[in-house]
Parts: C-alpha cells; structure tokens; sequence
C-alpha cells in the first residue's frame, strides 16, 4: 500500500444514496440491489456493510456498484442486517479509504456507518474532537459523526446517536449498523430524503423509494425531519433527537436529482417534473415546431410542456445508455468529454425545424452549450431554451454541491448572457415562485422547502465558511477493506 498525500481540490461534488434493512437472512444482496436503484446519487464509491449479531463484515472501494462487488464480494458478507452506501464526495476527496459505510471499533461494539448529506459544522467539530484525543482516519465529514458517536458515552446505541445527530448540524440521512441493530437519523430540516419500507418480517431505509420497489419492499412512510429510528430483533422503534420545526426538504432532488419513479415527502418526483413543464410552458411560451426534453432528467418537464403548449414531442436527442451522468463528473474536461459521449441529435427529427429544447438546470452551462450546438449542427433552424428551475445562483452546503460559486454560470451572468454563452435563440427560467407552483403553492405561502441555491437563502448558518480548507487528503494506493471489522 503506497501513501501519499495531496492538495484537496476545490472543486464541484454531489450527493449519495444509502440504504439499510434489519431481519433478512439475504440482507447483503438486498442492499446491493437497493443500492443498483440509487446508483445515480453517487457513482464516485460504493460499499456494504453486514452484521451477523456477533461479527460485522465490510466491503467498499472506488468506482460503481458493479465493479466493485464484481469478484464475489457479496458472499463473504454474511448476516441478518446490513447497510449500504453510494458515494459522490462533498467533503473529503474521491478517495479509497474515504468509501463508505466507515468502519469503527469501539469498546461498546462495531459500528459502520453511511451517510447522505454534509455538515456545515463538521470541521469545527473535527478539531474539537482531535484536541480531545481523536484520530481521524477518513477526511470525511461522516467521520466526524461516527467519532460523536464512538465518544458519546452510553452503551445504548440509539442514545448515542441521537447525542451525535444533536452535535452536527446540516444536511444527513445517516444510517449505523451496530452489533445486532440498525439505526437511521434524518435531519431536523428534512434537507436530505429518506423512507422506510418493509419487506416481510425485515425493516428497510433507503434514500429514496425507487430502491425499495426494486427489491419488492413495500414503502410505509418517510422518516419524519428529526426522527430517529431503531430497528433491532425487538422490531421498529422510532423517537425524536430534534423538536419539530419549519421543513425545509431540497427541492433540487426533485428538480434533478432523485430518480422519477420515486416519491419524495409525498411528490411523486416525476409528476412534480411534469407540472413544472406545463407552468413553464404556460409562462415562457415559444415559437417551435417541437419540443425535445434532454435525456434522462428533462424527460418528464418535456412532456408536461408538450401537453401544455400543444406541440409534439419529439425524441430528437439520444441518449448514449453506458455513460454515467455528466453534471456530476470530478472535472470541467472530463464533463465536456461526457456531454459529448453521452448524446447525439437525430438530424432526421430536428432538421429544419424550431426546437424548443426543455432541460431541468443548468449549473455549469456546459450541457446546454454543447446540445445547442449539436442541435444546431443537425439542422435545427432555431433553439428555445426554457428551463424547469430558477437559475442556480449559489453553492449548495447540504449535500448537493454543484460547483463552486464562480463555477455556476447563473451566478455572475444574466439571462440574457447565458442566452449568448450557450448560443440559444431564447432562454427561460421558472422564478421561485414558479417552482413552488409546481408542489401546489401560491406566491407568498411558507413553503416547506430550501431553495438557497436559487435565493442564497440558506436555512441553517453555515458555521465552517470562516474555516481554511484542511491541507491534505491522505491516499491510500491499492488494498482492500473486505472482511470482519
Ligand atoms: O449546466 P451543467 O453544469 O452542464 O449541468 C446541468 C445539466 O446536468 C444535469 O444532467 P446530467 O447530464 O448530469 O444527468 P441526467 O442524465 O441525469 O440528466 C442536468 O439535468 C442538466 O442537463
Ligand atoms: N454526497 C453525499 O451525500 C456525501 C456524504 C459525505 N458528506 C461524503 O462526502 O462522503
Ligand atoms: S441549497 Fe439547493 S441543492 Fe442544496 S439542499 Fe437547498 S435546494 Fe437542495
Ligand atoms: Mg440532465
């Protein structure tokens, strides 16, 4: 094993998906599976970790869920319970040992722990856990929980972690296997998704719905904002660690992120993304002859502007399947490259026609460009672009970190300037208040919602800002992490 460290790079990261199920005797399969479904909230790590009452077993290393499980990993993982974890890393680099779930022993048991989200305090919380003695061996922000939680000082698993979810602030969906039980936080703001479901006799927590249809789980509710549950061979028990409080779900999962056959805190993710394209249809309309929603995200906000406007629908770009999502890749040329490889026009479609084009976001600009030109290049006459979102103005703290301020083109341009840079004819936004009439509300209501990456209105103060970025991220070349803790 060679190590070696580096400069942490400032650049754009994402999100994660992770999934937990106590009280089946196939509990790793069935996280691999869970894990298949909510592989497009990470694709940077993947890992499972297994209890089987008296042991805990682990695998996780960099890449997808299928390379990484490839080599029959899944067998030496043995147990009743388990918990799983996709990466895409918001704090601490795409680095091997920074793969979860992470691992600890302490003198109570073994814990493993995964997490969706990122903490606006955890590098405050870092360096008061190191000056009292803790050796951090990740530069994750999960850590920073797994060690509250190691330092909590009760033997009761949940009532620690209820005492670490009160330290950490921000955005998490956390799961923590211990010995013989399974635990799931979700935060006081609800910024971070997370339903539970059953499947028989065994429970289920999972990111997001899609994972629980795909292994025939049936879904009972979402994990309340604040809500702590705990599931052992006694059953389900469920208690607070935070006082009720104004909900503030993302809704940039359902903008983009989460998969459209899932429902989100009680939205189905793609109707919400279909109303939002009959609002934008209705508000920003277009002189076109079709509509072409950009494969995969737009798909469902394309048809709801089609029906809405009454032009036809037209699959006029193509979407390359074996290629992972671009809006996510660590660098600005490998984005370029992925955009490239990811779509082709249909020239027999677009040819001499005005296509208004239907995308949820536009962060970088970088997407939008290159499908202007394509479109351009396969003859279509003219190009309207309309998207079902504001525009996206500023960082997101809590999990989904698209770039970095000057990175998001809609922070330091105009409409109209982004117009120019991304070479339309027309661009449209939805405003704020837009988007919250796609969820139902009307302009003024409290919404149950952040939307602080297109008002700069965050929810929570972000305590580490006046923090330097740690120095160093340590990488660990090679090995493996499977077996028993
Ligand atoms: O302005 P940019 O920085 O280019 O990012 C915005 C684009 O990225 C996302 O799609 P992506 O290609 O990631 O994934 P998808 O296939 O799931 O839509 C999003 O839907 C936009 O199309
Ligand atoms: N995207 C996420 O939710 C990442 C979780 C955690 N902050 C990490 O970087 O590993
Ligand atoms: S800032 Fe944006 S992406 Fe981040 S949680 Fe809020 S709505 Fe979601
Ligand atoms: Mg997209």
């Amino acid at each position: 094993m060679r190590i070696e460290t580096e400069d942490r790079p400032d650049r754009p990261q994402e999100e994660c998906g992770v999934f937990g199920i106590y009280g089946h005797p196939q509990a790793a399969p069935l996280t691999y599976y869970g894990l298949v479904a909510l592989q497009h909230r990470g694709q940077e790590a993947a890992g499972i970790a297994t209890t089987d009452g008296t042991k805990m077993y682990s695998h996780k290393a960099l890449g997808l869920l299928t390379d990484v499980f490839k080599h029959g990993e899944l067998e030496g993982l043995v147990g009743h319970a388990a918990i799983g974890h996709v990466r895409y890393s918001t704090a601490g680099a795409n680095t091997p040992q920074n793969a979860q779930p992470i691992t600890m022993s302490t003198h109570a048991r073994n814990i493993a722990i995964g997490h969706n989200g990122n903490l606006v305090n955890a590098k405050w919380l870092r360096i008061r856990l190191e000056q009292e003695g803790s050796l951090f061996q990740t530069t994750t922000d999960t850590e920073v929980i797994a060690h509250l939680i190691a330092k909590a000082g009760v033997d009761d698993l949940a009532e620690a972690v209820a005492t670490a979810a009160q330290q950490i602030q921000g955005g998490f969906s956390v799961v923590i296997l211990g010995n013989d039980e399974l635990v799931a936080v979700r935060d006081p703001l609800g910024l971070r998704p997370m339903v539970l479901g059953h499947l028989g006799q065994a429970y289920v927590v999972a990111s997001e719905s899609c994972a629980l249809d795909t292994i025939g789980a049936e879904f009972i509710r979402d994990v309340e904002p604040g809500e702590l549950i705990r599931i052992d061979a006694h059953g389900l028990e469920s208690s607070r660690f935070a006082t009720r409080r104004a909900r503030k779900m993302c809704t940039f999962e359902h903008v983009y992120f989460a998969r459209p056959d899932s429902d989100v805190d009680g939205w189905n993710v793609h109707a919400v993304r279909k109303h939002l394209g009959k609002i934008l249809a209705q508000r920003y309309p277009a002189d076109g002859d079709i509509v072409i929603g950009v494969p995969d995200s737009s798909v469902s906000a394309a048809a709801g502007y089609a029906e809405a406007s009454g032009l036809p629908l037209e699959t006029g770009l193509i979407k390359n399947r074996y290629i992972a999502r671009t809006f996510i890749q660590p660098s600005q040329e490998l984005r370029d490259t992925g955009v490239r490889l990811k779509l082709n026009a249909v020239r027999s479609i677009v040819e001499g026609k005005r296509v208004v084009l239907i995308d949820d976001s536009i962060v970088r600009g970088t997407t939008s460009r290159r499908i202007v030109r394509l479109l351009r290049s396969a003859g279509a006459l003219e190009v309207h672009v309309r998207i079902s979102s504001p525009p996206y103005v500023s960082p997101c703290h809590y999990g989904i970190d698209t770039a970095t301020e000057a990175q998001l083109i809609a922070s330091n341009h105009s409409v109209d300037e982004i117009c120019e840079v991304i070479e339309a004819d027309t661009l449209s936004f939805l405003t704020v208040d837009d988007l919250m009439a796609g969820f139902g509300f009307d302009k003024g209501d409290a919404v149950p919602f952040c939307n602080a990456c297109f008002t700069r209105n965050y929810p929570t103060t972000l305590i580490d800002q006046s923090l330097r970025e740690p120095h160093h991220e340590l990488v660990h070349v090679g090995g493996s992490t499977n077996g028993s803790v």
